[in-house]
């Protein structure tokens, strides 16, 4: 059994470790550690919560078998995605205002990632802009979420910044079109972008002060006066998302830019197949961790139809409910290329800043890697559908039927 160096050996040589090791042991810490109203934005979901619940049921649904007289040492978690490098399969999905979670929140997550070898998708609002988290871990690597602005000049421009400061990919929001209805947040009045979190990106942006009406970015953020943070707040608020993103807008994206495009929040297999010939370059299964619509599918039973129907052509990620290093394994086994954690790095970020965040994905890696050399594999690649048991039949997502496509 192969210990020496590995994250168990050295917390039992520390005689422990600060950090809860259960998913709900983290989310218990995060939740004593920080203000209601923050943990509230962080853990909750749409409606009734139904949607986040079923995400990580969905899990408990499959088994594993394990393969017996296998070399233990052999298994390699790492793999490559639209030609990025990762040390697992495993990646921090884009999570606005971190911030709530930690003061050094996703730069903080950013050296975390790079010390783990993992990839972190930046989301479009946070406090530190894009640039400042790229030279905050320079050898990391990243994909930029892109948030389509309701303004072509902005849009232009932040993709030209992401492109500049050396990020892989644009992962474009798709399933943002209106406000999810989010109890939580409703019931604790607090909407954080009402309270100017999560504009890094927009008040360092030239063309974000021209609509604000202020001319230029300012030089020194600290200096910003209240009416300018009004301003960048209400134009925020005006401009952040087109109300509508259609598929045929992949090929104006693809024009702007040379870097890979990434479309978050498929669920259904008629659209994954429509996004393919549209020309986009990978697809995220996600339901936004339960966080939009209250009773929507599980997203993990939306991965096999959808890898299905994109039959190979592009990669397929995935994210919502993903706990473990074993939820890892089972995603890959149903189809995705690689997966992505929302709230987990958030309560480690809570709980620990960039500690608490790397702590989370050494976690995962080496459950993952462990997991992998258990169910008989060396590397990712092997993983098939063949490693796993339905125990008890998944929700059907339903086969479209004609005319429910748009
Ligand atoms: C606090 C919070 C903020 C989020 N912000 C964004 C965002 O800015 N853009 C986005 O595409 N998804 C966002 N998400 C969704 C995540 O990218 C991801 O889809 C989801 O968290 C995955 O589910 P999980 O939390 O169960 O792992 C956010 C999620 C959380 C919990
Ligand atoms: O909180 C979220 O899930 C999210 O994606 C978001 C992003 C920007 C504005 C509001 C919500």
């Amino acid at each position: 059994m192969a210990y020496t160096g590995s994250y168990q050996a050295q917390v039992f040589a520390d005689g422990g470790s600060p950090f809860p090791f259960t998913p709900k042991g983290l989310e218990e810490a995060a939740r004593r550690d920080l203000p209601r109203r923050y943990f509230d934005y962080i853990a909750g979901g749409a409606g009734r919560e139904r949607t986040v619940a079923a995400n990580e049921a969905a899990f408990g649904r499959w088994g594993m078998t394990y393969r017996v007289l296998r070399d233990g040492a052999a298994a390699d978690a790492s793999t490559t995605v639209l030609g990025t490098p990762m040390s697992m399969p495993v990646m921090l999905a884009p999570a606005g205002v971190a911030e709530l979670a930690h003061p050094e929140a996703e730069v903080a997550a950013a050296r975390a990632a790079e010390r783990a070898g993992a990839v972190q998708v930046l989301s479009a609002v946070t406090s530190a802009s894009l640039e400042e988290v790229a030279r905050a871990a320079p050898q990391g690597r990243r994909w930029f979420q892109f948030a389509w602005p309701d303004d072509e000049k902005l849009a232009r421009s932040l993709i030209e910044r992401a492109e500049a400061a050396g990020y892989g990919a644009l992962v474009v929001m798709g399933d943002c079109h209106v406000a999810g209805w989010r109890t939580r947040e409703l019931s604790s009045g607090f909407f954080p972008f009402q309270h100017a979190h999560g504009l890094g990106n927009y008040i360092s942006d030239r063309r974000f002060w021209e609509l604000a009406g202020f001319g230029s970015a300012p030089e020194d953020r600290d200096r910003l006066t209240p009416e300018m943070i009004e301003a960048a707040a209400s134009t925020w608020n005006r401009v952040f998302t087109r109300p509508a993103l259609l598929p045929a807008d992949v090929a104006l994206l693809r024009s702007w830019t040379r870097l890979p495009i990434v479309v978050k929040g498929v669920c259904r297999p008629d659209e994954a197949a429509r996004l393919c010939a549209a020309g986009v370059d990978a697809l995220i299964v996600s339901n936004h961790g339960g966080r939009q619509l209250d009773g929507g599918v599980a997203a993990l039973d939306c991965l096999p139809p959808v890898a299905t129907a994109v039959a190979g052509r592009v990669p397929v990620l995935f994210d919502s409910g993903v706990r473990t290093g074993t939820d890892v394994l089972i995603a890959l086994a149903l189809g995705a290329d690689a997966v992505m954690i929302g709230r987990p790095w958030l309560y480690g970020l809570a709980v620990g800043g960039q500690a608490g965040v790397e702590h989370v994905l050494r976690s995962l890696r080496e459950e993952f890697t462990g997991a992998l050399a258990l169910t008989g594999h060396r590397s990712c690649a092997s993983l098939s559908a063949a490693d796993i048991v339905a125990v008890a039949p998944p929700t059907d997502p339903g086969t479209p039927g004609k005319g429910a496509t748009s």
